[in-house]
Protein backbone atom coordinates (compact mmCIF):
# COMPACT_ATOMS: atom_id res chain seq x y z
CA UNK A 1 0.00 0.00 0.00
CA UNK A 2 1.53 3.46 -0.55
CA UNK A 3 2.63 5.90 1.93
CA UNK A 4 0.05 8.17 3.51
CA UNK A 5 -0.60 11.37 5.44
CA UNK A 6 -2.49 11.54 8.23
CA UNK A 7 -4.89 13.55 6.35
CA UNK A 8 -4.73 11.16 3.97
CA UNK A 9 -5.79 8.41 6.27
CA UNK A 10 -8.51 10.69 8.30
CA UNK A 11 -10.24 11.12 4.83
CA UNK A 12 -10.23 7.62 3.14
CA UNK A 13 -11.94 6.68 6.68
CA UNK A 14 -14.72 9.41 6.45
CA UNK A 15 -14.97 9.21 2.60
CA UNK A 16 -18.98 7.92 1.44
CA UNK A 17 -18.47 8.73 -1.73
CA UNK A 18 -16.72 10.89 -4.58
CA UNK A 19 -19.05 13.32 -7.02
CA UNK A 20 -19.00 13.39 -10.25
CA UNK A 21 -17.86 17.09 -10.04
CA UNK A 22 -14.65 16.08 -7.27
CA UNK A 23 -16.20 16.43 -4.34
CA UNK A 24 -16.79 13.80 -1.30
CA UNK A 25 -19.37 13.19 0.75
CA UNK A 26 -17.50 13.40 4.15
CA UNK A 27 -18.71 11.15 6.88
CA UNK A 28 -19.06 13.83 10.57
CA UNK A 29 -18.46 12.30 14.16
CA UNK A 30 -18.83 15.46 16.09
CA UNK A 31 -20.83 18.18 15.25
CA UNK A 32 -20.45 21.19 17.62
CA UNK A 33 -23.09 24.03 17.59
CA UNK A 34 -22.96 27.40 18.76
CA UNK A 35 -25.89 30.38 19.35
CA UNK A 36 -24.44 31.86 16.32
CA UNK A 37 -24.34 30.10 13.47
CA UNK A 38 -26.93 27.58 13.81
CA UNK A 39 -30.57 29.54 14.10
CA UNK A 40 -31.46 29.26 10.70
CA UNK A 41 -29.78 25.56 10.14
CA UNK A 42 -32.73 24.69 12.80
CA UNK A 43 -35.21 26.16 11.15
CA UNK A 44 -34.39 24.78 7.43
CA UNK A 45 -35.33 21.65 9.61
CA UNK A 46 -38.19 21.93 10.85
CA UNK A 47 -39.50 23.50 7.21
CA UNK A 48 -38.25 20.59 5.55
CA UNK A 49 -39.72 18.00 8.26
CA UNK A 50 -36.07 16.43 8.92
CA UNK A 51 -34.86 15.36 12.14
CA UNK A 52 -31.22 15.03 13.18
CA UNK A 53 -29.44 11.82 12.03
CA UNK A 54 -27.70 11.02 14.88
CA UNK A 55 -28.55 13.07 17.38
CA UNK A 56 -25.60 11.86 19.78
CA UNK A 57 -22.71 13.40 17.80
CA UNK A 58 -24.19 16.95 18.84
CA UNK A 59 -23.00 18.93 21.54
CA UNK A 60 -23.70 22.43 21.54
CA UNK A 61 -23.54 25.82 24.01
CA UNK A 62 -23.63 29.39 23.74
CA UNK A 63 -20.27 31.12 23.56
CA UNK A 64 -20.34 34.08 21.58
CA UNK A 65 -23.18 36.10 23.28
CA UNK A 66 -22.64 35.02 27.20
CA UNK A 67 -22.13 37.61 29.45
CA UNK A 68 -19.22 36.81 31.62
CA UNK A 69 -20.43 38.31 34.62
CA UNK A 70 -23.41 38.26 37.11
CA UNK A 71 -25.20 35.27 34.61
CA UNK A 72 -28.11 34.93 37.09
CA UNK A 73 -29.49 38.52 36.03
CA UNK A 74 -29.81 37.05 32.64
CA UNK A 75 -28.34 38.98 29.08
CA UNK A 76 -29.79 42.44 28.47
CA UNK A 77 -29.18 42.59 24.71
CA UNK A 78 -32.06 41.18 23.05
CA UNK A 79 -30.75 39.95 19.97
CA UNK A 80 -27.65 37.57 22.16
CA UNK A 81 -30.86 36.77 24.25
CA UNK A 82 -32.73 35.53 21.36
CA UNK A 83 -29.76 33.64 19.78
CA UNK A 84 -28.86 32.23 23.38
CA UNK A 85 -32.81 30.95 24.29
CA UNK A 86 -33.23 30.01 20.70
CA UNK A 87 -30.74 27.58 21.21
CA UNK A 88 -31.47 25.63 24.01
CA UNK A 89 -35.18 25.60 22.82
CA UNK A 90 -33.58 23.80 19.67
CA UNK A 91 -31.90 21.68 21.09
CA UNK A 92 -34.34 20.32 23.72
CA UNK A 93 -36.78 20.04 20.55
CA UNK A 94 -34.85 18.02 18.52
CA UNK A 95 -32.70 15.93 21.53
CA UNK A 96 -29.31 17.44 21.71
CA UNK A 97 -26.64 17.55 24.32
CA UNK A 98 -26.77 21.11 25.61
CA UNK A 99 -24.58 22.73 28.21
CA UNK A 100 -26.91 26.38 29.42
CA UNK A 101 -24.36 29.10 30.49
CA UNK A 102 -25.03 28.24 33.99
CA UNK A 103 -23.62 24.60 33.29
CA UNK A 104 -19.94 24.73 34.75
CA UNK A 105 -19.14 21.92 31.90
CA UNK A 106 -20.17 25.47 29.56
CA UNK A 107 -17.70 27.12 28.01
CA UNK A 108 -15.40 27.89 24.34
CA UNK A 109 -16.60 24.88 22.20
CA UNK A 110 -12.71 24.50 21.04
CA UNK A 111 -12.01 24.37 24.63
CA UNK A 112 -14.58 22.33 26.27
CA UNK A 113 -14.48 19.91 23.20
CA UNK A 114 -11.21 18.51 24.46
CA UNK A 115 -11.69 19.19 28.19
CA UNK A 116 -15.35 16.88 27.66
CA UNK A 117 -13.33 14.14 26.00
CA UNK A 118 -15.91 13.96 23.34
CA UNK A 119 -13.12 15.48 20.95
CA UNK A 120 -11.06 12.56 20.12
CA UNK A 121 -8.41 11.06 17.57
CA UNK A 122 -9.77 9.76 14.66
CA UNK A 123 -12.70 11.30 14.17
CA UNK A 124 -13.86 14.01 11.68
CA UNK A 125 -15.49 17.51 13.56
CA UNK A 126 -17.30 19.83 12.02
CA UNK A 127 -18.67 23.42 13.66
CA UNK A 128 -19.98 26.57 12.70
CA UNK A 129 -17.01 28.36 13.82
CA UNK A 130 -13.88 28.91 11.66
CA UNK A 131 -11.85 28.08 14.75
CA UNK A 132 -12.65 24.74 14.49
CA UNK A 133 -9.33 23.34 13.35
CA UNK A 134 -8.37 23.74 17.10
CA UNK A 135 -9.66 20.06 17.10
CA UNK A 136 -6.89 18.77 14.58
CA UNK A 137 -4.16 18.81 17.65
CA UNK A 138 -5.88 15.70 18.20
CA UNK A 139 -5.29 14.08 15.18
CA UNK A 140 -8.68 14.82 14.11
CA UNK A 141 -10.24 16.35 10.87
CA UNK A 142 -11.52 19.41 11.97
CA UNK A 143 -13.45 21.92 9.80
CA UNK A 144 -15.02 25.18 10.13
CA UNK A 145 -18.51 25.52 8.16
CA UNK A 146 -21.53 27.53 7.49
CA UNK A 147 -25.13 27.41 8.24
CA UNK A 148 -26.55 25.60 5.34
CA UNK A 149 -23.86 22.96 6.02
CA UNK A 150 -24.74 22.93 9.45
CA UNK A 151 -28.54 21.89 8.33
CA UNK A 152 -26.79 19.31 6.32
CA UNK A 153 -25.18 17.81 8.34
CA UNK A 154 -27.59 17.50 11.39
CA UNK A 155 -30.08 15.71 8.84
CA UNK A 156 -27.45 13.76 7.04
CA UNK A 157 -24.76 13.41 9.37
CA UNK A 158 -22.36 14.08 6.01
CA UNK A 159 -20.37 16.97 4.69
CA UNK A 160 -19.29 17.74 0.64
CA UNK A 161 -15.99 18.76 0.12
CA UNK A 162 -13.16 19.58 -1.72
CA UNK A 163 -9.91 17.23 -0.96
CA UNK A 164 -7.36 19.63 -0.01
CA UNK A 165 -3.76 19.53 -0.42
CA UNK A 166 -1.14 18.94 2.08
CA UNK A 167 1.46 21.21 3.89
CA UNK A 168 3.78 19.25 6.86
CA UNK A 169 5.14 22.49 8.49
CA UNK A 170 8.25 20.67 10.28
CA UNK A 171 9.19 22.90 13.76
CA UNK A 172 12.60 21.99 15.27
CA UNK A 173 14.74 23.34 17.82
CA UNK A 174 13.51 24.55 21.48
CA UNK A 175 10.92 27.47 22.02
CA UNK A 176 13.23 29.77 24.03
CA UNK A 177 11.90 30.59 27.83
CA UNK A 178 8.68 32.79 27.59
CA UNK A 179 7.71 32.08 23.99
CA UNK A 180 5.09 30.30 23.39
CA UNK A 181 3.35 28.31 20.40
CA UNK A 182 1.37 31.45 19.88
CA UNK A 183 4.44 33.13 18.84
CA UNK A 184 5.58 29.92 16.32
CA UNK A 185 2.12 31.03 14.82
CA UNK A 186 2.43 34.76 14.51
CA UNK A 187 5.68 33.96 13.21
CA UNK A 188 4.52 31.32 10.21
CA UNK A 189 1.48 33.77 9.44
CA UNK A 190 3.74 36.96 9.21
CA UNK A 191 5.91 34.54 6.96
CA UNK A 192 3.21 32.78 4.62
CA UNK A 193 0.81 35.55 5.20
CA UNK A 194 -3.06 35.05 5.91
CA UNK A 195 -3.82 33.17 2.25
CA UNK A 196 -0.24 31.60 2.80
CA UNK A 197 -1.95 27.69 3.35
CA UNK A 198 -5.37 28.98 1.67
CA UNK A 199 -6.18 24.98 -0.13
CA UNK A 200 -4.23 22.81 2.47
CA UNK A 201 -4.41 21.12 5.04
CA UNK A 202 -1.61 21.33 7.68
CA UNK A 203 0.06 18.52 9.64
CA UNK A 204 2.40 20.27 12.35
CA UNK A 205 5.37 17.57 12.73
CA UNK A 206 9.06 18.19 14.38
CA UNK A 207 10.63 17.72 17.41
CA UNK A 208 8.75 21.06 18.90
CA UNK A 209 5.49 19.96 18.67
CA UNK A 210 6.46 16.48 19.63
CA UNK A 211 7.63 18.62 22.87
CA UNK A 212 4.54 20.39 23.44
CA UNK A 213 1.80 19.97 26.09
CA UNK A 214 -1.67 19.47 24.41
CA UNK A 215 -2.84 23.11 25.21
CA UNK A 216 -0.18 24.57 22.90
CA UNK A 217 -0.60 22.11 20.15
CA UNK A 218 -4.54 23.57 20.46
CA UNK A 219 -2.82 27.30 20.34
CA UNK A 220 -1.34 25.97 17.44
CA UNK A 221 -3.76 24.48 14.99
CA UNK A 222 -6.38 27.59 16.44
CA UNK A 223 -4.46 29.83 14.64
CA UNK A 224 -4.15 27.59 11.36
CA UNK A 225 -7.38 29.15 9.79
CA UNK A 226 -5.52 32.62 10.35
CA UNK A 227 -2.73 31.06 7.57
CA UNK A 228 -5.87 30.33 5.52
CA UNK A 229 -6.04 26.72 6.39
CA UNK A 230 -8.87 24.78 6.16
CA UNK A 231 -7.76 22.39 9.14
CA UNK A 232 -4.59 21.32 10.84
CA UNK A 233 -3.87 18.65 12.99
CA UNK A 234 -1.06 17.15 14.94
CA UNK A 235 -0.27 13.21 14.69
CA UNK A 236 -1.09 11.05 18.31
CA UNK A 237 1.13 10.05 20.33
CA UNK A 238 1.60 9.62 24.53
CA UNK A 239 0.99 13.47 25.20
CA UNK A 240 -2.61 13.50 23.27
CA UNK A 241 -3.57 9.52 25.15
CA UNK A 242 -2.63 11.34 28.55
CA UNK A 243 -4.31 14.63 28.32
CA UNK A 244 -7.61 12.68 27.19
CA UNK A 245 -7.57 9.49 29.80
CA UNK A 246 -10.42 9.85 32.20
CA UNK A 247 -11.74 12.76 30.13
CA UNK A 248 -15.78 12.59 31.29
CA UNK A 249 -16.53 11.93 27.64
CA UNK A 250 -13.73 9.70 26.82
CA UNK A 251 -14.02 5.81 26.46
CA UNK A 252 -13.22 3.46 29.39
CA UNK A 253 -12.06 -0.17 29.80
CA UNK A 254 -11.79 -2.43 26.89
CA UNK A 255 -13.39 0.58 24.46
CA UNK A 256 -9.92 2.98 25.58
CA UNK A 257 -7.79 0.05 24.79
CA UNK A 258 -9.32 -0.77 21.17
CA UNK A 259 -9.66 3.05 20.74
CA UNK A 260 -5.87 3.83 22.03
CA UNK A 261 -4.98 0.53 19.30
CA UNK A 262 -6.08 2.74 16.77
CA UNK A 263 -5.37 6.18 17.49
CA UNK A 264 -1.88 4.72 17.49
CA UNK A 265 -2.02 4.28 13.84
CA UNK A 266 -3.00 8.29 13.43
CA UNK A 267 0.32 9.30 12.37
CA UNK A 268 1.85 10.08 8.64
CA UNK A 269 3.82 7.43 7.43
CA UNK A 270 7.45 7.86 7.22
CA UNK A 271 7.37 8.06 3.34
CA UNK A 272 4.35 10.05 2.97
CA UNK A 273 4.53 12.34 0.24
CA UNK A 274 2.97 16.37 1.14
CA UNK A 275 2.26 18.54 -1.67
CA UNK A 276 4.19 21.26 0.24
CA UNK A 277 6.55 21.46 2.84
CA UNK A 278 8.12 24.33 5.41
CA UNK A 279 9.92 24.68 8.02
CA UNK A 280 10.65 26.06 11.28
CA UNK A 281 13.12 26.82 13.39
CA UNK A 282 12.11 27.42 17.12
CA UNK A 283 14.77 28.55 19.16
CA UNK A 284 15.26 31.71 16.72
CA UNK A 285 11.37 32.48 17.73
CA UNK A 286 10.57 35.72 20.00
CA UNK A 287 7.91 37.14 21.50
CA UNK A 288 5.85 38.52 18.93
CA UNK A 289 3.40 41.57 18.75
CA UNK A 290 0.90 42.19 15.96
CA UNK A 291 0.95 45.93 14.76
CA UNK A 292 -1.75 46.15 12.18
CA UNK A 293 -5.45 44.89 11.00
CA UNK A 294 -4.31 41.27 10.36
CA UNK A 295 -2.57 38.85 11.63
CA UNK A 296 0.23 38.64 9.29
CA UNK A 297 0.79 42.23 10.21
CA UNK A 298 3.50 41.16 12.99
CA UNK A 299 6.81 41.79 14.32
CA UNK A 300 8.40 40.57 17.26
CA UNK A 301 8.63 42.68 20.55
CA UNK A 302 12.15 44.03 19.87
CA UNK A 303 10.85 45.34 16.12
CA UNK A 304 9.63 48.72 15.17
CA UNK A 305 5.97 49.42 13.31
CA UNK A 306 7.27 49.59 9.72
CA UNK A 307 7.29 52.24 7.29
CA UNK A 308 4.53 51.88 4.35
CA UNK A 309 7.25 53.62 2.50
CA UNK A 310 9.28 50.55 2.51
CA UNK A 311 6.96 48.55 0.50
CA UNK A 312 7.38 48.32 -3.14
CA UNK A 313 3.79 46.33 -4.15
CA UNK A 314 1.20 49.18 -4.18
CA UNK A 315 -1.48 47.30 -3.00
CA UNK A 316 0.11 46.20 0.72
CA UNK A 317 1.76 49.47 1.09
CA UNK A 318 -1.81 51.37 0.60
CA UNK A 319 -2.84 48.20 3.13
CA UNK A 320 -0.05 49.03 5.51
CA UNK A 321 -0.63 52.69 5.51
CA UNK A 322 -5.00 51.94 6.13
CA UNK A 323 -3.99 49.93 8.83
CA UNK A 324 -1.18 52.20 10.74
CA UNK A 325 -4.29 55.15 10.30
CA UNK A 326 -6.59 52.94 11.98
CA UNK A 327 -4.00 51.84 14.73
CA UNK A 328 -3.04 55.22 15.47
CA UNK A 329 0.31 54.42 14.85
CA UNK A 330 3.49 55.93 13.69
CA UNK A 331 6.04 54.26 11.29
CA UNK A 332 9.49 53.70 13.38
CA UNK A 333 7.70 53.32 17.05
CA UNK A 334 9.20 50.81 18.90
CA UNK A 335 7.12 48.19 20.02
CA UNK A 336 7.79 48.55 23.32
CA UNK A 337 6.61 52.36 23.43
CA UNK A 338 3.23 51.30 22.38
CA UNK A 339 0.80 52.26 25.45
CA UNK A 340 -2.14 50.08 25.91
CA UNK A 341 -5.59 51.11 27.23
CA UNK A 342 -7.16 47.32 28.13
CA UNK A 343 -5.80 43.71 28.40
CA UNK A 344 -7.67 40.63 27.50
CA UNK A 345 -6.87 36.96 28.04
CA UNK A 346 -8.75 34.91 26.97
CA UNK A 347 -10.38 33.25 23.45
CA UNK A 348 -10.23 29.78 22.07
CA UNK A 349 -6.84 30.57 21.48
CA UNK A 350 -5.45 30.79 24.79
CA UNK A 351 -8.18 30.56 27.83
CA UNK A 352 -6.79 27.06 28.91
CA UNK A 353 -5.49 26.19 32.30
CA UNK A 354 -1.75 26.07 31.11
CA UNK A 355 -2.13 29.58 29.53
CA UNK A 356 -3.69 30.77 32.53
CA UNK A 357 -0.94 29.52 34.99
CA UNK A 358 1.98 31.12 32.74
CA UNK A 359 0.12 34.41 32.63
CA UNK A 360 -0.32 34.01 36.07
CA UNK A 361 3.07 33.48 37.26
CA UNK A 362 4.59 36.87 35.04
CA UNK A 363 1.60 38.57 37.12
CA UNK A 364 2.06 37.44 40.45
CA UNK A 365 3.33 39.89 43.27
CA UNK A 366 2.63 42.75 40.12
CA UNK A 367 -0.13 45.43 40.20
CA UNK A 368 -1.87 46.25 37.19
CA UNK A 369 -0.50 49.58 35.20
CA UNK A 370 -2.30 52.89 35.93
CA UNK A 371 -2.71 53.29 32.70
CA UNK A 372 -4.76 50.32 32.06
CA UNK A 373 -8.38 51.00 32.43
CA UNK A 374 -9.41 47.82 32.26
CA UNK A 375 -7.87 44.25 32.73
CA UNK A 376 -10.19 41.05 31.66
CA UNK A 377 -9.25 37.04 32.39
CA UNK A 378 -11.47 35.20 30.93
CA UNK A 379 -11.57 31.46 31.21
CA UNK A 380 -12.25 29.06 28.30
CA UNK A 381 -14.57 27.09 30.37
CA UNK A 382 -16.47 26.98 33.76
CA UNK A 383 -14.38 23.71 34.76
CA UNK A 384 -11.11 25.73 33.68
CA UNK A 385 -11.97 28.21 36.20
CA UNK A 386 -12.76 26.04 38.77
CA UNK A 387 -9.59 24.70 38.29
CA UNK A 388 -7.76 27.90 38.45
CA UNK A 389 -9.40 28.91 41.38
CA UNK A 390 -8.61 25.91 43.42
CA UNK A 391 -4.55 26.66 42.05
CA UNK A 392 -5.43 30.16 43.83
CA UNK A 393 -4.74 32.05 39.91
CA UNK A 394 -8.06 34.06 40.49
CA UNK A 395 -6.63 35.85 43.48
CA UNK A 396 -3.65 36.23 41.76
CA UNK A 397 -5.16 37.80 38.99
CA UNK A 398 -7.49 39.99 41.24
CA UNK A 399 -5.02 41.41 43.73
CA UNK A 400 -2.74 42.38 40.62
CA UNK A 401 -5.93 44.50 39.39
CA UNK A 402 -7.22 42.07 37.21
CA UNK A 403 -11.13 41.51 36.69
CA UNK A 404 -12.06 37.27 37.14
CA UNK A 405 -15.10 36.79 34.69
CA UNK A 406 -17.22 33.80 33.73
CA UNK A 407 -16.57 31.39 30.36
CA UNK A 408 -17.20 32.38 26.73
CA UNK A 409 -15.52 34.37 23.81
CA UNK A 410 -15.54 37.74 25.75
CA UNK A 411 -13.97 40.62 24.31
CA UNK A 412 -12.51 38.03 21.73
CA UNK A 413 -15.10 39.89 19.41
CA UNK A 414 -17.46 42.21 20.09
CA UNK A 415 -20.70 40.07 20.27
CA UNK A 416 -21.39 40.46 24.28
CA UNK A 417 -21.17 43.57 26.67
CA UNK A 418 -16.86 42.47 26.82
CA UNK A 419 -15.79 45.32 24.48
CA UNK A 420 -13.07 47.50 23.54
CA UNK A 421 -14.80 51.55 23.51
CA UNK A 422 -13.56 53.64 19.84
CA UNK A 423 -9.61 54.37 20.11
CA UNK A 424 -8.87 51.85 22.92
CA UNK A 425 -6.06 49.70 22.53
CA UNK A 426 -6.20 46.24 23.92
CA UNK A 427 -2.88 43.64 23.53
CA UNK A 428 -5.42 40.39 23.55
CA UNK A 429 -4.54 36.75 23.42
CA UNK A 430 -7.13 36.38 21.10
CA UNK A 431 -6.64 35.43 17.15
CA UNK A 432 -8.20 38.55 15.11
CA UNK A 433 -7.25 41.95 14.71
CA UNK A 434 -9.71 43.03 12.18
CA UNK A 435 -11.05 46.73 11.96
CA UNK A 436 -13.51 46.47 14.70
CA UNK A 437 -13.28 43.04 15.96
CA UNK A 438 -12.77 43.77 19.52
CA UNK A 439 -15.25 46.78 19.27
CA UNK A 440 -16.49 49.50 16.96
CA UNK A 441 -12.86 52.00 16.76
CA UNK A 442 -11.42 49.12 18.95
CA UNK A 443 -7.19 48.55 18.28
CA UNK A 444 -6.59 44.89 19.07
CA UNK A 445 -2.72 43.61 19.49
CA UNK A 446 -2.75 39.94 19.62
CA UNK A 447 -0.01 38.46 21.62
CA UNK A 448 0.73 35.13 23.98
CA UNK A 449 -0.55 35.33 27.28
CA UNK A 450 2.23 35.76 29.11
CA UNK A 451 2.96 39.04 26.43
CA UNK A 452 -0.87 40.14 27.83
CA UNK A 453 0.28 39.70 31.08
CA UNK A 454 4.00 41.49 31.15
CA UNK A 455 2.08 44.47 29.25
CA UNK A 456 -0.83 44.84 31.99
CA UNK A 457 1.94 44.97 34.59
CA UNK A 458 4.22 47.36 32.46
CA UNK A 459 1.55 49.22 30.67
CA UNK A 460 3.04 49.13 27.72
CA UNK A 461 4.15 46.10 25.50
CA UNK A 462 7.51 44.78 27.04
CA UNK A 463 9.83 41.62 26.87
CA UNK A 464 8.95 39.77 30.23
CA UNK A 465 12.75 39.82 30.83
CA UNK A 466 12.37 43.48 31.19
CA UNK A 467 10.06 43.56 33.77
C1 LIG B 1 -19.18 33.98 14.98
C2 LIG B 1 -18.35 32.91 14.32
C3 LIG B 1 -19.08 32.41 13.14
C4 LIG B 1 -16.94 33.38 14.04
C5 LIG B 1 -16.09 32.34 13.33
O1 LIG B 1 -16.52 31.61 12.45
O2 LIG B 1 -14.94 32.21 13.61
C6 LIG B 1 -16.25 33.80 15.31
O3 LIG B 1 -16.12 32.78 16.20
C7 LIG B 1 -14.92 34.42 15.02
O4 LIG B 1 -13.96 34.09 15.69
O5 LIG B 1 -14.85 35.28 14.14
S1 LIG C 1 -13.15 32.89 21.27
FE1 LIG C 1 -13.07 34.27 19.54
S2 LIG C 1 -12.15 33.15 17.90
FE2 LIG C 1 -12.80 31.68 19.42
S3 LIG C 1 -14.83 31.04 18.76
FE3 LIG C 1 -15.09 32.73 20.20
S4 LIG C 1 -15.17 34.56 18.92
FE4 LIG C 1 -14.34 32.92 17.62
Amino acid sequence: MTAQTLFEKLWARHAVLDTDDGQTLLYIDLHLINEVTSPQAFDGLRLNNLQPWRPGAVLATSDHNVPTKAREAGITDAIARRQVEALERNCAEFGLKFFDMQDERQGILHVIGPEQGITLPGMTIACGDSHTTTHGAFAALAFGIGTSEIEHILSTQCLLLKKLKTLRIRIDGELPPYVASKDLALALIGTIGTAGATGYAIEFTGKTVAAMSMEARMTLCNLAIEAGARCAMVAFDDTTAAYLRGRPLAPTGAQWDAAEAYWRTLRSDPDARFDRELQLDAASIRPHVTWGTSPEMVTDVDGQVPNPESERDPVKRRGMQQALDYMGLEPGTPIRAIKLDKIFIGSCTNSRLEDLRLAADVVKGHKVADNIVQALVVPGSGLVKRQAEAEGLDRIFTDAGFEWRDAGCSMCLGMNEDRLGKGERCASTSNRNFEGRQGAGGRSHLVSPVMAAAAAIAGHFTDIRDL
